[in-house]
């Protein structure tokens, strides 16, 4: 499942993200608004169980989220979206994978990874905001899957065709979340027209 949001709000806010003029605080503080807009989506299909509940008034049956939910942030980048989405599921748990793509080779070398417990049982949702080769989605989703997790959601700001063929060949059954599909890779490996070094803007590295 691949769903490109091309939602007005979360639009209008990576049109400002995507400026080259955009400083590090509100480069961050857009992505940050629109990881909570992207969460709400995201959360839609989330698994839920019926609850009796005694209102003021008399008994009912809610419904209650019945799946933990692990956020698993591909660092650097992706920390730029974790907070929204915790303010949106505050009882979240989090997961970190350190990823860097090699320049040269484009290829992932994962460098960290810590996991909460029972992978297995929860929606786990990979946040990072660029989708480009695939090839650091990839690789964390191995990670992941490795320790169990077979409930898995692939949300990013900013894809390629390329990126989500990479994703949906190695791991057909990842839902894959994007607010916006771009045209293509740079010789660089870079998405076209993007938004540059995601990393380099949240944290202000360049
Ligand atoms: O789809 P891919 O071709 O693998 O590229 C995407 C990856 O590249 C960027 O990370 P980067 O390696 O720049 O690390 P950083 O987050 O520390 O800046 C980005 O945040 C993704 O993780
Ligand atoms: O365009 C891109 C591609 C990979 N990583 C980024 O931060 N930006
Ligand atoms: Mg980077």
């Amino acid at each position: 499942m691949l769903e490109v949001l091309n939602h007005p709000l979360i639009t209008h806010k990576l049109t400002q993200m995507r400026s080259k003029d955009t400083g590090t605080k509100d480069f961050r503080e857009n992505l940050d608004e629109i990881a909570e807009l992207m969460a709400y989506e995201v959360c839609r299909d989330l698994p839920t169980q019926p609850v009796d509940v005694e209102t003021p008034i008399g008994p009912c049956v809610g419904y209650e989220l019945s799946k933990e939910v692990v956020i698993v942030p591909i660092l650097r980048a992706g920390i730029g979206l974790l907070d929204g989405i915790r303010r949106l599921v505050p009882t979240a748990k989090v997961g970190f994978i350190g990823m860097y793509r090699d320049e040269k080779t484009l290829e992932p070398h994962e460098y960290f990874a810590k996991f909460p417990k029972d992978l297995d049982k929860s929606v786990v949702m990979i946040v990072d905001p660029m989708l480009a080769t695939g090839g650091s989605a990839v690789a964390a989703i191995d990670a992941v899957k490795k320790r169990g997790a077979n409930n898995i959601k692939l949300v990013c700001l900013v894809g390629v065709p390329e990126g989500v063929r990479a994703v949906q060949k190695a791991h057909p059954d990842v839902d894959i979340y994007l607010a916006a599909m771009d045209e293509k890779l740079n010789e660089n490996g870079y998405i076209v027209p993007g938004l540059g070094d995601a990393g380099d803007r949240i944290f202000g590295t360049k």
